[in-house]
């Protein structure tokens, strides 16, 4: 915990008259974060010395991609321009960009009277503006339009102030101007904040609720829970409860940030801060539940709590199988941390012990992966994401599919799929290419609307699983990287769906099943035994690799019987080649699976699993 800088005057509870709660939204790299520097060192909360980019960015997975994962919450004092002498508390709530992080997106909204919506001056705007727009408009908020990065060659703040106007509907003088880099236009900016966003209103003498959203796990204080109080007061050490679970707790410590912690006594009505009750879990401080006083609390909660839904899944495998219990408690310390993580054990034929773990979307699945591997140091195969399926048996029973090899032999009535509702805009010129990309995934065009000449919005339902693997990355070079997409889950639909089991030498192998389209089935069949031909090498006996739906073989390919002598094949003299392959296959025997009776090198798994090979490109990775 660092020290407590002495020129930062303890927080008293704040009149809420003075009181401004705002957030950042845009499409991702516009540039929030850089913003939110800017705010942080004009009012003059981060001294210019320890000043460094994205000040609230703290994971090193955020800093490096440059993306924000989870939100944060800071205090800023700022007297404006035309009347230095009223200084105003500004809590403003540094949001992520991405998809998968839409729910925190909106718990933050939900925590603000106003916001600032960026785009980028040179790109206009994009799809998670809309997505994002869309949402503060949902939850009544001021909107403050913003362009950013006008210090740009490539800028173009006349054209894009005018989409932008159209698109809230105000005059394209309205659209503040501003570079996040530079600073040019910052300070207008907080001006307009208090000038523009309503303060809170609350009734300061009703029972006390605040509104969790955000709850992060630190591993000395255990978690720190951000809450915006709507009603009444929270005090320092008395015991609050949590209305969605009941559960009771004392509230150690209660502050603001300013971006350190900063203890109080006490927050009052629009007040943003922290608290801190030695619970150890965020499951136990959910985003989205409100908080009130254990005594004399309220009876009704604030709307809009959900829980994180897993939208895919993936299993998850060391590759050393003695990894298994280092794995098991890294997923345990991650979840104290991410609500939204799920899993279970799961034991595969092929790929021993792992879990089955749920994300909210591939970017979590990624950044879950690469914290695993970074910060525990383990080595993982992940199998290829798929969505949740529902299956309804003849019989009327139900199945909840959560891994392919689980779906249910027997008479099946109908499978449910995952479906949502994407927007994607792009340049019109691409119109034609879009269109093709979504009809060639099962896509049903909801509409089309021209946002400016050139620039358009087309909405599409598509199945999740056929965008879970590739679809953005083929949008992107279909569209020479100008589309933008977004997509929001609306619900089920039932489709054609059928198992597609992987034989090797009879065997099936677990870790290949996939659910596809009935359409699709018979591609990805060829497509799998053809690659894993190519990378199981010969054994001392045939062994045929088949592609089955059910017990109809749709795949075939053999693998010969070795010869004895795998430098056979080399003749001529070059020994620097022969030793190669012998250490090749000494390094390989070291790492083979047995699957049934046949030896499998462990990175034929790990070729065929991983999700940009079976997005289709059918390239082999090395
Ligand atoms: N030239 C210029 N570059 C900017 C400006 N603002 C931000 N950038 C750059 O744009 C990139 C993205 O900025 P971020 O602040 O990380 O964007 P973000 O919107 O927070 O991104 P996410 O957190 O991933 O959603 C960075 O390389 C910034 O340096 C600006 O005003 N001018």
């Amino acid at each position: 915990m660092p020290a407590i800088p002495s020129h930062v005057p303890e927080p008293s509870r704040t009149d809420p008259a003075l009181i401004r709660n705002f957030c950042i939204i845009a499409h991702i790299d516009h540039g929030k974060s850089t913003l939110a520097d800017r705010m942080l060192q004009l009012t003059g909360v981060v001294e210019q010395r320890q000043m460094r980019a994205q000040y609230l960015d703290r994971m090193d997975i955020e800093r490096e991609r440059g993306i924000t994962i989870k939100s944060q919450a800071v205090r800023l004092p700022w007297a404006p321009t035309h009347d230095k002498s009223k200084t105003h508390i500004l809590n403003m709530i540094d949001t992520p960009g991405h998809v998968d992080f839409t729910y925190e997106v909106s718990r933050s909204l939900a925590a603000c009277e106003g916001t600032i919506l960026l785009v980028d001056a040179a790109q206009g705007i994009e799809a998670q503006t809309l997505a994002n727009l869309y949402l503060a408009m949902e939850n009544d908020l001021t909107i403050i339009p913003v362009l950013n990065k006008i210090d740009l060659p490539a800028a173009q703040p006349e054209k894009f102030a005018e989409e932008l106007a159209n698109l809230v509907g105000c005059e394209p003088d309205d659209v503040l101007k501003v570079s996040a880099k530079t600073g040019i236009g910052v300070e207008a900016l907080l001006d307009r904040v208090v000038a523009d966003i309503p303060a809170p209103v609350g009734v300061a003498d009703a029972p006390a609720r605040a509104m969790i959203f955000d709850s992060v796990y630190d591993s000395y204080r255990g978690v720190v829970t951000y809450v915006r109080v709507i009603d009444g007061q929270l005090n320092k050490r008395e015991r609050i409860r949590m209305m969605s679970t009941g559960a009771t707790h004392e509230l150690l410590e209660i502050g603001t940030n300013s971006p350190e912690m900063l203890s109080a006594d006490g927050l009052g009505v629009g007040e943003v801060g922290y608290l801190i009750t030695g619970v150890k879990d965020v499951r136990q401080s959910k985003v989205g539940d409100t908080v009130t006083s254990q005594s004399k609390g309220a009876t009704e909660a604030l709307g809009g709590y959900k829980d994180p839904k897993p939208m895919v899944f993936s299993g998850l495998y060391p590759l050393d199988g003695s990894d298994y219990p280092e794995l098991r408690e890294a997923l345990d310390k991650l979840q104290l941390n991410d609500a939204a993580l799920v899993y279970e054990p799961e034991t595969s034929a092929a790929l021993g012990f792992g879990f089955r773990v749920g994300f909210l979307g591939l970017l979590h699945l990624d950044v879950i992966r690469e914290r695993l591997e970074r910060e525990f140091g383990l080595d993982l195969i992940a199998t290829a994401p798929n969505v949740v399926y529902r299956v309804v048996m003849e019989d009327g029973s139900e199945h909840t599919v959560t891994n392919p090899s689980e779906f249910p032999e027997g008479k099946i009535d109908e499978v449910y799929e995952p479906v949502v509702r994407a927007t994607i805009l792009a340049p019109s010129e691409f119109i034609g290419s879009i269109m093709e990309l979504c009809q060639n995934r099962r896509g049903v065009m909801l509409g089309m609307d021209y946002l400016s000449e050139d620039r358009v919005e087309i909405r599409y339902t598509l199945p999740l699983a056929e965008i879970v693997f590739d679809f953005f990355d083929q949008l992107k070079s279909k569209t020479r990287g100008y589309a933008s997409l977004d997509y929001e889950p609306t619900g089920e639909q039932t489709s054609s769906l059928v198992k597609v089991d992987i034989l090797l030498h009879g065997d099936k192998v677990d870790a290949f099943s996939a659910i596809t389209h009935k359409d699709a089935a018979y591609a990805y069949g060829v497509r799998l035994v053809a690659k894993l031909r190519e990378l199981i090498p010969r054994q001392a006996f045939e062994v045929p690799i088949q592609a089955a739906i059910g017990s109809r073989v749709i795949a075939r390919e053999t693998i010969r019987a070795i010869r004895k002598d795998v430098l056979a094949k080399c003749y001529g003299g070059d020994i620097s080649r022969k030793r190669k392959l012998l250490e090749k296959q000494k390094e390989g025997k070291k790492r083979m699976k047995m699957v049934g009776s046949v030896e499998v090198p462990q990175e034929a798994f790990i070729a065929v699993l991983s999700s940009d090979e079976n997005a289709g490109s059918g390239k082999a990775k090395k």
